[in-house]
């Protein structure tokens, strides 16, 4: 389980985030939405230890982060981040030399599954595409946990489409993973936990399912009673 206890984080006098808490569980789908600017990345990096907090703890799997975590959580970040002159295989190959959790036939079922061809060289890929190379790199190592900013972020509805289908595959079972997004639409039916974020708050957390079936609300009813009162 990730957990995020009461972290508070702030560039330079402006504090982003105040006091956020929630838990992501393995095995599930943790959606943080929020408005631009809310925050989101910063709470990713926090998790990743990849910026300092000011306040509070994150743990996983009840320990705070240390190297060895890495072996188990990864972050798909919201820009590919390989040279753009590098062919799919070479960002491949890249990754192979650099982590040990890299699993060369999950790779190759990725590369099938978002229909790339590892001959294509990043520059030359459309944004869709860019988007699938992005997640086929970060899905194929063996980790726990996948943390990923923005996944649908900016591409066309095939693409959403065909990104959307790898969560309910085999390829992200059993994982915990945690999406950031400001539009939950084409998402909505794959989440299994929300996380609200407003003004540097958790302002609610609920459970997706339970909202259907309990209250017969949906995310967007929850976000719209949230939000707007
Ligand atoms: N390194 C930094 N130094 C100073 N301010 C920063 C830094 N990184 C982020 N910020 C500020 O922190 C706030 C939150 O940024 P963040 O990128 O985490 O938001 P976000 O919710 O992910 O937004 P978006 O949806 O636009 O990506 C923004 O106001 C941003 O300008």
């Amino acid at each position: 389980m990730i957990e995020v206890k009461e972290v508070e984080k702030k560039f330079g006098r402006k504090k982003i985030l105040k006091d956020v808490s929630f838990t992501a569980n393995k095995g599930e789908i943790t959606c943080l939405i929020g408005i631009n600017g809310v925050g989101k990345t910063t709470l990713l990096n926090a998790i990743m230890a990849l910026t300092p907090i000011n306040n509070g703890e994150i743990l996983i799997d009840g320990e705070p982060v240390k190297e060895k975590t890495f072996e188990k959580i990864s972050l798909i970040p919201d820009a590919l981040t390989m040279i753009p002159n590098m062919t799919i295989e070479e960002a491949m190959e890249f990754m192979n030399d650099f982590y040990t959790s890299w699993n060369r036939e999950r790779a190759e079922e990725l590369l099938g599954f978002f229909r790339l061809n590892k001959n294509d060289r990043i520059s030359s890929l459309s944004k869709g595409n860019t988007a699938k190379v992005n997640l086929l790199l970060g899905l194929a190592l063996d980790v726990d946990y996948v943390l990923m900013d923005e996944p649908f972020s900016g591409i066309d509805m095939f693409s959403r489409e065909e990104i959307a289908n790898v969560f309910t595959s085999h390829l992200i079972e059993n994982r915990g993973v945690i999406i950031t997004t400001h539009e939950v639409n084409d998402i909505e039916h794959l989440i299994d936990k929300v996380v609200l974020l407003d003004d540097g708050m958790v302002t609610k957390e609920f459970d997706a399912e339970k909202a259907r079936e309990d209250d017969g609300m949906s995310v967007i009813d929850v976000m719209r009673e949230v939000y707007q009162g």
